[in-house]
Formats: structure tokens, sequence, C-alpha cells
């Protein structure tokens, strides 16, 4: 099978691969120092970035476990030798030679060690899991010695101890500050998705004994009652990620390795939550590939379009058992050259290979926080404009908005246009063309406050525009300019419409008009939505101060999830995925003015929003979406709402959209609300926002604070079905997720339908809220 040729292509991810025990005992040294070293060299000639081996051997596990497990009762040698030999190891952790596979600093070159995998950081048993922990960090201590850079830790398995597993990566993390830490996670708990199967029943712990990398299972609770949030939804390997890297205060240099290895759902919500993680590595082992018509080994749909969408996230793809013949046709280079055409077929790689495109655009740019133009305050420098004016669709909606004004003029009447906040005058020339298409004549003025942009505006006068315009340098909210104006073009708009200070400015500039007059832009809207990103998060507050996570920042957005659903949810109560704030009008009519014509006060210009937000699936709350829409003329418009602006200004790349931070990430469960407050305020020197979120779930009235209806049935081992007591109250459950039909590769499940709609028999009740954010424009503010 032939995938398009790749050597011209510049990669997003790399390729390793992976090779257990048996791949290393199996390996012969040939014309190298040792046999590793030759693995090495082979897994390059193959094309692989990395090679990716257990760090420790069969005889290690067996030591620490005879020194560490309580000897069957008829096992030789006493329980007192052992005891004294784990005493003695307490004291002095170290391997003996053969007890790891790598010993040399030269093998260790590139290598991503792959902790013991039988380590039990969360076991049930205490004193497992303190001479796990030694172990563990001997381990880390042996890769350190060896300048081994990533480790890749094996998965929590019981989330009744994942805190004691979080505790003790926290304090490695402490202790070998250089080394990056990745945690190896299902992407779900597989076994929700064999509802008869036990949930509730500990599996089998990863005891000593097993040697494969093979794919944790979760065990929901040892004591077979519920005691996470969500039961044993598909969120409980994301919950446990999530605890781990909270308790580990979102160290950087703590990484996802998300394992592959269990067919994927199709559940969105599933899927979407990790995009929003700092997933480093995919191990992708050669059994979760499927053979096509032809042998090949291809992945089932789902996978396929996880893959490609975490292309984006420049991820190390980890090949697993890919020298094992598994499929019949393409040997081992057939799964990298697949992974390379997904890589290729990537509609996200695609858009940022495709020049016009914001994410070509924006390449480098992604998720960096930038703080937005002030560019009432401060003087644009000229490489600033020049950015600008590298959009063509901005000018050209502006032009299109300017021809059909003109065209709707009348055509006996005179027209005279002030484009206010020229800059270096592109929309004057874009109103010049306008003027042509519409074989119209007018009054051009032209009105900029930046004296450095003010002197290429009298060049172009003199050298394009053959002095026809009627420049005006100064400030549009005291200036006069020589005649009333039919229309007044502006563009002072930011990522959330109102930002850069527009109404304040086009208030003073109102003056310009005729009675009639008319704005282009006539009005914008401001728009949010609830956020999660922990690249955002720990870029905000890497400020180091309470201001850095009280700034709203203009990003492009890469590693963040919207957290609202798409659908309102059943009751009404809440709405859309992205919500409207406010709106500003242009001209403003009914405003008092003083004898200049100018505002009073800018009370008129605050604003305030109350807007209630579904969450279907369990998330964590770090901040708010800002974008904004723009009306210039008619239906001719601007928007960066990711839901139109295909339909309004596709590949427009002048704004990319606002983040507001929260200080304290907040936990929303499945199925809850969200009440996000935020304010437009000002004085007479200022402008800024303030704001402010709340949570809520919704419970049966009857049930009050029995909280027995808010865990899963006890003795039910499977998810709540219709007919179960949760379901029969009918309130959507923080337990479970929002029930978008599921269904694997391989076959469809029936999944019960979303409950109905939340009656007047319940109650919302609210579970937490964030601070009050940039009160009274403490940390961040725009000067007038
Ligand atoms: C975002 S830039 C747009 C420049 C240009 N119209 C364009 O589209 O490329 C806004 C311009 O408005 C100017 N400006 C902002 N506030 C102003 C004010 N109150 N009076 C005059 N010019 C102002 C700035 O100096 C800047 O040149």
């Amino acid at each position: 099978m032939e995938y398009q040729n790749t050597s011209a292509w510049d990669p997003h991810a790399t390729i390793s691969t992976y090779l257990t025990l048996d791949d290393i005992a199996k390996a012969s040294k040939e014309d190298y120092d040792t046999a590793i070293l030759k693995l090495v060299a082979d897994s390059k000639e193959k094309g692989y970035k990395r090679l990716c081996i257990p760090l420790t051997t069969e005889k290690w596990k067996k030591r620490w476990s005879e020194m560490c497990l309580l000897p069957a009762e008829n096992a030789p040698g006493s329980k007192e030798a052992s005891a004294l030999a784990a005493e003695a190891w307490r004291l002095n952790p170290g391997f003996q030679r053969d007890e790891v596979t790598i010993t040399r600093l030269d093998e260790a070159e590139g290598v991503i060690a792959m902790i013991s995998e039988w380590l039990e950081l969360d076991a049930p048993d205490d004193w497992v899991r303190h001479d796990a922990e030694i172990a563990l960090q001997q381990e880390l201590a042996y890769a350190t010695y060896l300048n081994i850079q990533t480790v890749i830790l094996p998965a929590p398995r019981n989330r009744d101890h994942v805190a004691s597993y979080a505790r003790i990566v926290q304090s490695c993390l402490t202790k070998f500050p250089y080394l990056s830490i990745s945690i190896r996670l299902p992407i779900y708990n597989p076994s929700v998705f064999q509802p008869a199967s036990p949930l509730l029943s500990p599996a089998p712990p990863a005891s000593p004994g097993s040697t494969l990398a093979t794919t944790p299972s979760v065990v929901i609770s040892e004591s077979g009652q519920s005691t996470s949030t969500s039961g044993g939804s598909v969120n409980a390997t994301w919950e446990m990620w999530d605890l781990i890297r909270s308790m580990c205060d979102y160290n950087t240099k703590l990484t996802l390795t998300i394992d592959l290895s269990p067919a994927l759902p199709t559940t969105l919500g599933v899927l979407s939550k990790w995009a929003a993680e700092s997933v480093r590595h995919i191990f992708l082992p050669s059994s979760t590939f499927i053979a096509n018509m032809k042998g090949y080994p291809v992945l089932p749909k789902p996978t396929q379009h996880f893959i490609r969408e975490s292309m984006i996230h420049w991820p190390n793809i980890i090949l697993a058992e890919v020298g094992e013949g598994r499929h019949s046709r393409g040997g081992e280079v057939a799964y990298s050259q697949y992974v390379r055409h997904l890589e290729k077929t990537s509609p996200a790689v695609q858009a940022t290979k495709r020049p016009g495109t914001v994410e070509n655009f924006a390449q480098g740019y992604q998720d960096y926080l930038q703080a937005p133009l002030q560019p009432l305050m401060d003087n644009l420098p000229s490489v600033t404009y020049q950015v600008f004016e590298q959009d063509p669709v901005k000018y050209a909606q502006y032009e299109e908005a300017m021809y059909r004004a003109f065209l709707d003029h009348p055509r006996d009447e005179e027209l005279v246009v002030c484009v206010a906040g020229a800059g270096r005058g592109p929309l004057v020339a874009r109103c010049f063309k306008a003027l042509e298409r519409a074989q119209r004549d007018a009054t051009v003025i032209a009105v900029e406050k930046n004296p450095n942009a003010f002197v290429t505006l009298q060049e172009r006068q003199a050298n394009e525009w053959d002095n026809k315009v009627q420049l005006v340098f100064g400030d549009m909210r005291v200036v006069d300019v020589p005649e009333k104006a039919d229309i007044l073009v502006s563009e002072l708009l930011g990522s959330f419409g109102d930002n850069e200070l527009s109404p304040e400015c086009l208030d003073g500039a109102a003056r310009f008009l005729k009675p009639n007059g008319l704005s282009i832009p006539s009005s914008y809207t401001a728009h949010l939505a609830p956020l999660s990103s922990s690249k955002l998060y720990n870029e905000a507050r890497s400020a180091k101060s309470e201001k850095g996570l009280e700034t709203p920042y203009v990003v492009m957005f890469q590693a963040v999830n919207i957290l609202s659903g798409t659908k309102a949810n059943n009751d009404g109560r809440c709405g859309s995925q992205i919500q409207e704030c406010w709106e500003f009008v242009h001209p403003r009519k009914d405003l008092a003015v003083d004898s200049r014509g100018l505002p009073i006060t800018n009370s008129h210009n605050a604003r305030s929003a109350r807007l209630r937000f579904y969450i279907p699936h369990a998330g964590i709350l770090h901040g708010l979406a800002g974008y904004f829409e723009a009306v210039l003329y008619g239906n001719v418009g601007l928007s960066i709402h990711p839901h139109r602006k295909d339909q309004v200004s596709k590949d427009m790349l002048s704004w990319f959209p606002l983040f507001f931070p929260f200080r304290e990430p907040l936990y929303l469960p499945s199925n809850s609300e969200l009440q996000v407050s935020i304010w437009r305020l000002t004085n007479a020197r200022q402008v800024w926002y303030e704001w402010h979120a709340e949570s809520f779930i919704t419970v049966p009235k009857s049930a009050n604070s029995n909280e027995e209806l808010l865990l899963a049935h006890p003795s039910s081992g499977s998810l709540p079905s219709a007919s179960s007591s949760f379901s029969s109250f009918g309130a959507p459950s923080p337990l479970m997720d929002y029930k978008e039909p599921i269904f694997l590769d391989t076959r469809r499940l029936t999944v019960t339908e979303p409950s109905r709609p939340v009656s007047a028999d319940d109650e919302v009740v609210k579970i937490g809220h964030t601070s009050l954010h940039n009160a009274g424009g403490r940390s961040s503010w725009i000067g007038l």
C-alpha cells in the first residue's frame, strides 16, 4: 500500500518505537559494543526518532518482590531474611548490574525510559505503596545518572489511592526537577463500554509478575461504593489525571502519554477534553491497528480521527510491537507510513500549511499570550500597521461595506466620507476603490492621532491620492473636521469588540456626522464561552503576580477545550455554547451631550451580562474565551465567532480571540450549569472588565440532602439504566456524562437517552464559584 511520498514534508509528529524486555533479550550486539547500542542504531536506521525501553529487568522485579512482598507460606527463606534485606535496600536503594537494561551513558542517548510497569504507586497496601515509592525514586535517580531526559510512569490503576500516586509524583518532580515525567493513561476506562462487567469490583492490580506494558485498567473503587464524582463514567481516567496534575500544581515537567491500546469511543466530549491537556506522547501498539481489505495495518475510524486532531500538538508517537508481523502485509514500515499518512491528511495540519489561513499565519503564536493593543493610549509602530495590512479579508469586507453604502446613498446628493483612525491609510485607499466601483465622487476626510502614522498619510496624500484627502491630525474626541460626513468609517475593534475603546472614540467622532449619517461598523457584539486549558492557565500564572491572572490576553487558541455543550440543555435554562454578552450601536442617537457634542460621562458605555452555560461533560474551568462580531453595513460583517466566522469573514487574520483567565481552576461536573458574570466598567480615565463564575447542579428536591441519591446504586455494577433509581428521579446526573450516542468501531452500544427536563420537583444547588477577578480594574485596564 502506497501513501504519498513524505520526503518533502515538514513533519509535526515524531515517531518512536517501544521495545520490550523480550526484544532486548533477543538482540545481538553484532558490530556494536552492546546489544542496546545496536538496537538504538537499528531504530535510527528504521527512521524512528527515539527508542523507548523498560529501564529495569525481571531480575529487579524478582528481588524487589522477594524483599518487599510477603512471601507465601511455603516459600523458601525466612521472613526475617527478607525483612533484613528490605531494610538494607531502603537504607541504600540501588541496582545490581543485571537488574537494569542500560548501563552506559552512550546507550541512554535519546532513550525514553519506561519505569517498571509493576510498580504500584497506588497500591491499597500502605507498605507496598511505601516501597514502590522508594523503588520509583531509585529508578528516577538512575535515569538521571544516565542523563535520560524523559521517563514514562505506569498508569494509576486505583481511584481510591490516586491521591497517593499524585503525592509520590509531586515529590519526584521536586526531587528530579530536570526530568520530564510522563504519565501513561488510557483515554477512558475501557470497561465502561461493557455494561455487564462488574465496574465496582476491584480488578486484579498489576501485580509483580506481569512483564508486558499492558493496558492499565482502572479500579473504580475498592470498597464497592462509588466514591468518585462520576462513578464509573467515561471520565474516570481523565479525573485521575486531573487530580494528579492539580496536586502537582500544573508542573510543566509533568506530561501525559495517552495509551491508545483500547479502541476509542466516538463520544466527542470524552475525546475533546484531552485536547486541552499536555499530551506529549501517544502510545500506539500494533494491536490497535486493524487490517484493511488488502491486509495492511490501518486504524479504526475514531482512533484515526483522534490522531489526526492530535497532530497539531506535535506529539511523539510511540509505536509498539510493530516488529511482530501482526498484520500480513506491509511489514514494520507500514505502521509509521500510515501514521505519516494520517498526519498529511489531518485537516488541522493541512490548514497550517495552506498560505492565507489563520492557522498558517499564526504559526508560532498558538497558545501564546499577548497583551491586547492599546491604540488609544499608545502610538502603534509602522510594523504593527504592516501586520494588520497583510489581512486581505478585513479590507475586502470594508471595501464591500463602503461600496454598498455608497450605492445606497442618493446619487444627486453630495457624499462626504470620514475615515476615523486612518493609521497608514489602507481604509482610505479602499474607500477610493469602492467609490470607483460605485462610480461615485466624494469628499474624503482622514483623521489620525498618531503623529508618526500621520507622516505616512501625508506621503500617500502626495504620491497616491493627489491631495484629494483632507487630512486632520488629532484625537477624534477633540478635533473638528472641515465638513460633516455622511459616512463615518473606522476600525477601532479589539478581539472582544469594544476592548480597544471603539465605543468611546466613536462617541467623540459622532459629531462628524450629518444628522442622518451612518457608521461603518454600525454595531458590534461581544461573546463568551467557558474554556479549559492547562497550558493557558500555566502561561497566565507564569507572570508570577496576581495581575497575570486578572488580565485578558489575545491568544490564538490551540490546546483549548470549550466546556459548554453545543446544545442548550433540555430544560431550556441554559443558552448556546457561545453566548452574546452585549452590543454597541453607532451612531448612538439618545445621548445627552455637552456644548461640544461630547458625552458628559462615559456611564452609557458600561455593560454587564450574566450567562448560563450547560456543561455536558466534567471539566476544569480555566478561563473564558472572548470573541466579537461586527456588522459593517447591511449584511457585510466581520466575525471571529467560531461558529460563524467562516460564513461572515473566512480566513480573516487580524484578530485572535481574547482569553480571560481564572485565578483558581474550578471543577465542573458533568451535567452541571455554569453561570458567568462579566462587567464592562468605566471611570473618567479607564475602562476595565471584571469577571466571575459560579457552578450549579440540579438535584431532585425530594432528595434533599440525601447523599445516596447522588451516588450510583451501590449494588449495581453497571451504569445506571433508564429504569434505575437514579434516572427515575429524572434530573440530569452530575455523576454521568451527557449521553451522546457512544459506539466503538466494532459495535454500537445502546445507551439511555438524557433524562427528562428539569421539573418543579428539581432543585438547582450551588457547588462552587471563583473569586471576583480584576475588582476595580486593579490588575488590568484600558486608558481613555
Ligand atoms: C486598529 S488601527 C486601524 C488603522 C487603519 N484604519 C487600518 O485599518 O489599518 C486604529 C487606528 O486608530 C487610531 N486611533 C485610535 N484612537 C484614535 C482617536 N481617538 N483619534 C484618532 N485616531 C485614533 C490609532 O492611532 C490607529 O492608527
